[in-house]
């Protein structure tokens, strides 16, 4: 199991030792003024400066154009894009144009999401992005613009259905999972399905801030998982071999 972590919504003066953490591999920042989370671009250069080499920065954006984005990065001095609003493939397409990475994020709805609907979706977005983001939608009383970072997961058991209806026909990119997810949940949503990466903000908080506890739970919880699994299939490796051991011939077995 190599499923990595992106933790988001970190803000200027945060801990960032949790990014030494071999789980860890993204940092976000989100970059959409509505949300609480808010940090302004030129605030988190240092932290960005700071995570080179340990983890990859990414920025949020919600609804953006691609200029303002671009400029928001060049600002922050992050690669990455993630953009978790109505942008279009064209938006995407720009922004790579421009040497940005991108991240997409498609919101899918808590219960009930059809299937086909989404697999269409990712399919659309496939060709045009460096990585999706599957994320709940968010409740009907959010700000337009303020589209993720609710704390609420979807039914993941839409995934395993959607994505086997794409995988035969498109390449796909690297695929992450959003939406609620905490050190005590995580073990459900990887017995549906086994994302790339897991992006996590509230089920890291403890008073909207940060909790450098909660963050080492969900990294606890994933290396116990890989090493079970790890487990498990020397055990079945181990079984394999012994199966196909190499064994005496009986004098009735043996052909005359
Ligand atoms: O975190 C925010 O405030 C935010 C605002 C606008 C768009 C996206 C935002 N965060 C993203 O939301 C998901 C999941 O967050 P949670 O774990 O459910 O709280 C994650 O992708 C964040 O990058």
């Amino acid at each position: 199991m190599t499923v990595r972590i992106k933790i988001c919504g970190l803000r200027p003066g945060d801990d960032l030792s949790f990014a030494d953490s071999p789980w860890v591999s993204h940092v976000g920042f989100v970059f959409v003024p509505a949300s609480r989370r808010y940090v302004a671009p030129e605030s988190v250069r240092n932290m960005v400066a700071q995570l080179e080499g340990r983890a990859e920065a990414v920025g949020v954006f919600a609804g953006a154009g691609a200029e303002a984005v671009r400029a928001a990065l060049a600002r922050s001095g992050i690669r990455v894009a993630q953009l978790h609003g109505d942008e279009g493939p064209e938006v995407c397409d720009a922004l790579r144009e421009a040497g940005v990475q991108v991240w997409k994020s498609l919101s899918v709805a808590p219960s009930g999401e059809d299937a086909q609907a989404l697999a269409a979706r990712i399919e659309t977005f496939a060709p045009h992005v460096d990585a999706l983001l599957l994320d709940a939608a968010p409740p009907k009383s959010a700000p337009a613009s303020v589209s993720g970072g609710h704390g609420r997961p979807f039914d993941w058991r839409v995934l395993p259905t959607a994505i086997g209806m794409v995988r035969t026909r498109t390449v796909l990119p690297p695929l992450w999972v959003a939406g609620g997810i905490h050190s005590g949940n995580v073990g459900d949503l990887l017995s549906v399905f086994e994302p790339d990466g897991i992006d996590v903000s509230s089920g890291v908080e403890t008073g909207g801030r940060k909790d450098p506890r909660r963050i080492q739970a969900l990294c606890n919880e994933l290396a116990v998982r890989a090493s079970c699994g790890a487990a498990r299939s020397a055990q079945e490796a181990e079984q394999f071999v012994r199966q196909h051991e190499p064994r005496t011939v009986t004098s009735e077995e043996a052909i005359p």
